[in-house]
């Protein structure tokens, strides 16, 4: 073909752009895959997504952490993923590089359509998820946080006295089953549950949970957070992986119909309960709690009426969204905290001899004459260190929650694609013998110093870490200073007041206790991974303890009296 004859043909040219670019992007393509972290080899099409067991991922993500080091990649059909394995690399991304490394991948069913695209954790990185972070820091903060201290003490008697209240209840009968099939509200788990709720609840409602036997409101919250978790898992629709899938009509797309109608009935809950503070508002009522003192400002700022599920103008949250904020909030520290607390007692079960020793210094520094309480802490420092071994060995979400990048980003020698999907391995974190001497063990004195209080090592700034329970950067859990606090006084006080144990086996004479190693038997599925039910019995450690749980449990009912709040019924 001559120069002559090319000029001639005006399809040439077009065509010859054509082949350039894609040979461009092809080799921009193999050169990219040449610098993106090794991994396990995929199959065409769907990658890595069915080598990875979807509701149970973090072993299989400690066994390729084993093999591939400190970062790997996987393809979970058109998702780039990235795992970072080594304390030191997640830091680095994760925390100083945050600006880029804060968005979230979106489970499209979970997110786009249950949550109307207002869910908090899901959201991406930009100006509504910054305004519900900063809204809701002005309850959640190091400072605000403080004054939700004296509503978690109260709550914390009225656990202790349902402990009691429980005995062997939990060891004599098998539990009864909740209204809607799941709750089980006769066994020890649920006034655990109703705690964690209520303070969550007061934190952002000023109300609390008085009842916790057959409260369908309770089981309503509850079902809203297994719905939730169970939709938003990987690998539970097809069209979060597939997008061409989203195009399909209504008709065959039933996952669609039945997601928008979960919508309305979550939104029947959360902005049920921000029309209540609404109307609380204009009746005049002091209502305490995020969401009464935020529609307090935004009227003072003319905004009283902001139906929508966006910002206005002026950046304050719309009714929708700050409905979501608030009710995200709410189940993102309901179960978490619940769940540690039961945690704990079931490693105090499987290490009496670490329970002796807590309990010995609790005895020793608190005495009999009262209950312990916040500022107890730093003379416990062996039991702050039972709690962060917990924590350590059994983080409840044992990889946090995953990020995404905003821009592509190069980590040593490899390329973190834009819009790659980053988990912050807290598992493999956890269990690294670089970090951790023999990890698989259970030693509280790892973190332990004679006569030093123990720090909690579990804020964001990387250089005072020793553990990631609760995630990185931009992302960090925005509820860590009320987990700690509720953790700290629930434990110490069951600690200092009442005796938990588990059943005998009448052969054996060995207590029956689920083994905290055994993944599949102990420990639930799902990205909050929690022990299932097991079986204890509570008694109070002496006729005074009992004396003083009690006496405690009267004087908080008189104080809920005077503050305007439901009292405990049982
Ligand atoms: C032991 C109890 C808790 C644990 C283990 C826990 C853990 C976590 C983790 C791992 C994340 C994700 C962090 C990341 O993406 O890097 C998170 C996010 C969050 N947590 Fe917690 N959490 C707990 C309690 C709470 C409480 C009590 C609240 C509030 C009352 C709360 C509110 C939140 C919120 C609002 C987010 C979402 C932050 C975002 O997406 O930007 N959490 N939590």
């Amino acid at each position: 073909m001559t120069v002559q004859s090319l000029q001639m043909d005006p399809l040439v040219l077009p065509v010859l752009l054509i082949v350039c670019v894609f040979c461009i992007s092809l080799f921009r393509r193999n050169s990219l895959r040449g610098k993106l972290p090794p991994g396990p080899t995929g199959i065409p099409i769907v990658g890595n997504l069915f080598q990875l067991p979807a509701l149970r991922p973090h072993p299989k993500l400690l066994e390729w952490a084993a093999q591939y080091g400190e970062i790997f990649y996987l393809k979970l059909g058109g998702q780039d993923v990235v795992v970072l394995n080594t304390a030191e690399a997640a830091d680095e991304l994760l925390s100083r590089r945050s600006h880029n490394y804060s968005s979230r991948p979106t489970p499209h069913v979970a997110q786009d359509i249950l949550r109307g695209g207002m869910g908090l954790a899901f959201l991406k990185y930009d100006t509504p998820f910054k305004a519900v972070r900063k809204a809701l820091q002005s309850a959640l903060g190091p400072g605000p946080s403080k004054q939700l201290r004296q509503h978690q003490d109260n709550e914390s008697r009225v656990l202790l006295y349902d402990m009691i209240l429980h005995g062997d209840q939990s060891m004599l009968q098998e539990p009864l089953r909740g209204s809607h099939g799941k709750i089980l509200d006769h066994h020890w788990f649920a006034p655990v549950r109703r705690y964690a709720t209520s303070v969550a609840l007061y934190a952002m409602y000023g109300k609390r949970v008085a009842r916790f036997v057959d409260n369908p409101d309770l089981h309503k919250i509850y079902d809203i957070v297994d719905n939730f978790a169970h939709m938003s898992q990987p690998g539970s629709y097809l069209a979060d992986v597939f997008p061409l899938m989203r195009r399909l009509p209504d008709f065959l797309a039933p996952w669609r119909v039945k997601a928008q109608e979960l919508h309305l009935w979550e939104m029947g809950l959360w902005g049920g309960l921000v029309d209540d503070c609404k109307a609380a508002l204009r009746n005049g009522e002091h209502r305490s709690g995020f969401v009464g003192s935020y529609l307090n400002s935004r009227t003072t700022a003319g905004r009283e009426y902001a139906p929508g599920k966006g910002l206005t103008e002026d950046g304050w949250l719309q009714d929708s969204l700050l409905a979501y904020g608030a009710g995200s909030a709410l189940e993102a520290g309901s179960d978490t905290t619940a769940m540690s607390i039961v945690t704990f007692v079931l490693y105090m079960l499987s290490y009496p001899h670490v329970l002796q020793k807590a309990r010995a210094e609790i005895d020793a520094v608190i005495g009999t004459e009262r209950m312990p309480d916040f500022d107890d802490e730093e003379q416990l420092p062996y039991f702050v260190a039972c709690i962060k071994e917990t924590m350590r060995h059994r983080p409840a979400t044992p990889l946090a929650i995953a990020h995404a990048t905003v821009e592509e980003d190069f980590y040593k020698d490899y390329i973190i694609p834009k819009g790659c999907t980053v988990i912050g391995n807290v598992w493999a974190i956890h269990r690294d013998p670089e970090r951790f001497f023999n990890p698989t063990a259970f030693i509280p004195e790892r973190f332990y110093q004679e006569g030093k209080p123990t720090r909690w090592g579990t804020r964001p700034v990387s250089d005072e870490r020793d553990i990631y329970a609760f995630g990185w950067g931009r992302r960090f859990c925005q509820g860590s200073h009320v987990a700690e606090a509720s953790i700290f006084i629930t434990l110490s006080r069951i600690l200092w007041g009442i005796d938990f144990y588990a059943p005998l086996d009448p052969k054996t004479k060995r207590p029956i206790l689920p083994d905290v190693a055994n993944e599949e038997t102990t420990w639930s599925e799902g990205f909050v991974s929690v022990p299932h039910t097991f079986k204890v019995g509570f008694a109070p450690r002496s006729a005074k303890h009992a004396e003083l749980i009690r006496k405690s449990f009267d004087g908080v009912q008189s104080e809920w009296q005077l503050l305007g709040l439901e009292g405990d019924d049982r």
